[in-house]
Formats: C-alpha cells, sequence, structure tokens
C-alpha cells in the first residue's frame, strides 16, 4: 500500500486528528508556534492515517484475488515478513517479524498476498494474540489449506522506552490450524523458520 499523497486522505479526519495533535503538543508544554512544529499536528495525523489504514482493508479480499488451482501440497513458507503495529493498550509501536506456512488443499496463493495480509492486521490498534490469530483465520478461510501455521515474534516499545524497560525481551505468539495441530507438521515448520540458509 503505497503512500497517499495529503488530499488523498479523507480532509475531515484528516483535519479532526490534526486539531487533536495540535492540543495534545499543547498539553506537554511545547510552543506549538515553534518553526519546528508548525506542520507536526498535520504530518503526524497523516502518519496515525496510515499506521491504522489496515482498518479499511479487507485481508481474505486480498487473498481472493490471487488464488490459483495448483496440486502441490507441500509446505510453503513465508519467513521473516517485517511487520509494524500499534499497541492498543498505549499506542506505541510493538515491531518485528512473522513467519507463515501453509499446506495447500488444491489452490495455491499469491506469495505477496501473506506479507499484505500482516500489513492490513498489523495496520491497526492491536494485541499480538489477536494480530496472530486474524492472520491465521484469514488464510484458513480463503484457502481451506490442509493447515495454516503463524509465528510472530516482536518487541513491544511499550516494554522498553517505558513502564518494565526491559530492552531486550521479545514476545513469540504462535496461531496453529489444521496439519499443523500435528506435532510433526509443526516442528518441521519450526525447523525450518529457525534454519538460517548460508
Ligand atoms: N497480552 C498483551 N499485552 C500487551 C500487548 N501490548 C502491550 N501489552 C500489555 O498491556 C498491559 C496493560 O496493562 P496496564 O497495567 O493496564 O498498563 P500499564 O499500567 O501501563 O502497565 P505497565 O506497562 O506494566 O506499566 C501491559 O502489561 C502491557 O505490557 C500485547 O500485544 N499483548
Ligand atoms: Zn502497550
Amino acid at each position: 500500500m503505497p503512500y497517499k499523497k495529503f488530499e488523498e486522505y479523507n480532509i475531515k479526519v484528516t483535519e479532526d486528528i490534526k486539531d487533536k495533535y495540535h492540543s495534545i503538543i499543547e498539553s506537554i508544554g511545547e510552543d506549538i508556534d515553534r518553526e519546528g512544529l508548525l506542520k507536526t499536528p498535520e504530518r503526524a495525523s497523516k502518519a496515525m492515517q496510515f499506521l491504522t489504514s489496515g482498518y479499511g482493508m479487507d485481508a481474505e479480499e486480498v487473498l481472493k484475488s490471487a488464488l490459483f488451482n495448483e496440486d502441490y501440497s507441500e509446505m510453503v513458507i513465508v519467513k521473516d515478513i517485517e511487520l509494524y503495529s500499534l499497541c492498543e493498550h498505549h499506542i506505541l509501536p510493538f515491531f518485528g517479524k512473522a513467519h507463515i506456512a501453509y499446506i495447500p488443499n488444491g489452490k495455491i496463493v499469491g506469495l505477496s498476498k501473506l506479507p499484505r495480509v500482516v500489513d492490513i492486521f498489523s495496520r491497526r490498534l492491536q494485541v499480538q494474540e489477536r494480530l496472530t490469530d486474524q492472520i491465521v483465520n484469514a488464510i484458513n478461510n480463503v484457502l481451506r489449506p490442509q493447515g495454516v501455521a503463524v509465528v510472530i515474534e516482536a518487541s513491544h516499545m511499550c516494554m522498553m522506552m517505558r513502564g518494565v524497560q526491559k530492552q531486550n525481551s521479545v514476545t513469540t505468539t504462535s496461531a496453529f490450524r489444521g496439519t499443523f495441530k500435528n506435532n510433526e507438521t509443526r516442528n518441521e515448520f519450526l525447523k525450518l523458520i529457525s534454519a538460517k540458509l548460508s
């Protein structure tokens, strides 16, 4: 999803968020008329709309737009998909990697659509657990594969910059459907995502 130009944002929403950032900047004791801050409410409004642009998008429609009939029935893995989301408790970023695998059942999906699904659900106010489930469910609903798995590893700014201030903790969440509930398949997936190609 490319960046929108300012004119492409809904004018009323942009103005509304801009006014609120204006108030926030004043409330923290900054000088809103200082040169460096003059356009900040507008920039922040656009940034916030981009970071939450997933609400306006339908992940299942995106997956349906690139489905192909194919007999391949081995594991397909797209790993190390970078991910940036906002925690719904503090509206601070959490970021990391998503790893997705599925075993087709007559249909494969265009590979780029998997990272697109990650973006659609990431660009919302989220918790990592729900994000993981939403990705796995969308793929499961549309592809009806033999199995699908999603693992997300992420660092949460709300635990790094504030709060407990732990810089190195990584949260891992996972969701498995179908044949990935079987130990052997799940272990193969986990082994492949942790393997380094050299
Ligand atoms: N389960 C889950 N918790 C999250 C996620 N992102 C942030 N949190 C947590 O949400 C919790 C909110 O707890 P509160 O006690 O209401 O908030 P707080 O007082 O700011 O808590 P501290 O961060 O401990 O200072 C915190 O423990 C955060 O670490 C997430 O994706 N999943
Ligand atoms: Zn948080």
